[in-house]
């Protein structure tokens, strides 16, 4: 046998010819959305990245490549065409003002809201706002708000750690995004004025959709299905099928399969996760019996 070390031998791997056709997806590489974001592609069946220095992961079996980029640009990116779609913050989406980019989907994870905050008494509207210096890492966002209601202040863009800007003297008031609170309480400031945006994560994509992008988005709702429901099953007398399917009316209809005794029905139906154990309690006090709760890996539905 030729142990000619000039001619490699040819790949083992069949991968497509050309990566033109592959759906490009900006993927969170760092900060509050990249775990669960990575973790939700995991789950969808997509090969990422194992390094978390890898900037650029091709998925040739998913047909799909993966750019691991700042969230905060990711709204850029598939905005302007570079990219096809991408999982970034609602706040980031708008914050960018990139008419080219659009929300897809809303992905279910990290909620947040968007916030004026101050000192305690210093101001209650967003009009009492007026001449004043704020301070926030999201410029473009704050500035439409602003612009919407009528008033006119001083920008102070920031990179981040906000709360800090009133207490040494940068600005007046913060615009910042709020989970729990804690850091807003731990800085002294208060919120006021109106709710600027509810936030969380969201797949966000060109105008029209790129080829391929059916596919993510089924898999990416399959895997929200599969966290939000649990399968539920019991047995029950039935002449209360009616009552029972009015407590677990399902997502399109129960599934009832006859039992060697005529008199009885099971019953499988999916149920929100969320409020399982009242939805048994009740089922369990119509005349239900053998309930049992079991996980859904995973949907298509
Ligand atoms: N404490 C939080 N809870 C929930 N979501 C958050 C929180 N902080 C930021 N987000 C969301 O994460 C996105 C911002 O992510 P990004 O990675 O840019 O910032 P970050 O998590 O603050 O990281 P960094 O350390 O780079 O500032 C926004 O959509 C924002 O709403
Ligand atoms: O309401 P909370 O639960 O306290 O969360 C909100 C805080 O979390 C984020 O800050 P992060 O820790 O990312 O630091 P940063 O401000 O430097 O981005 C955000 O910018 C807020 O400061
Ligand atoms: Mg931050």
């Amino acid at each position: 046998m030729s142990t000619d070390i000039s001619e490699p031998a040819p790949s083992p791997v069949l991968e497509p010819e050309s990566h033109a056709a592959m759906l490009r997806i900006a993927v969170p590489n760092k900060g509050s959305l990249a775990e669960t974001a990575s973790e939700m592609l995991h789950e969808a069946g997509y090969t990422g990245r194992r390094d978390p220095k890898d900037l650029h992961v091709i998925d040739p079996q998913n047909e799909v490549e993966f750019f691991y980029l700042r969230p905060k640009d990711i709204a850029t990116y598939v905005g302007s065409g570079a990219l096809d779609v991408g999982i970034t913050g609602r706040d980031l989406l708008l914050d960018a003002r990139m008419p080219g980019a659009r929300e897809i989907e809303q992905l279910g994870f990290a909620a947040s809201t968007f916030r004026f905050a101050a000192p305690a008494g210093r101001f209650s509207e967003v009009t009492d706002l007026e001449g004043a210096r704020i301070a926030t890492s999201y410029p473009g966002l704050v500035d439409a708000f602003l612009d919407e209601h009528g008033v006119a202040a001083d920008l102070v863009p920031l990179d981040g750690a906000v709360e800090s800007a009133v207490e040494l003297g940068v600005a007046d008031a913060i615009a910042d995004v709020v989970e729990t609170g804690t850091t807003l309480r731990q800085a002294g400031l208060d919120v006021f004025g109106p709710v600027i945006l509810r936030s969380e994560a969201v797949l966000i994509g060109a105008p029209t959709d790129a080829e391929g992008m059916e596919t993510l988005l089924r898999r990416l709702r399959g895997v929200m299905v599969a966290q939000r429901y649990v399968m539920v099953d019991y047995d029950l007398p039935a002449e209360l099928v009616d009552a029972a399917v009015k407590i677990a009316p399902g997502i399109e209809s129960p599934t009832i399969s006859p039992l060697r005794d005529a008199a009885w029905v099971a019953v499988r139906v999916m149920v929100p996760r969320k409020g399982v154990n009242q939805v048994m309690d009740a089922l369990y006090a119509i005349g239900a019996r053998a309930i049992l709760v079991t996980a859904i890996h995973n949907a298509r539905l």
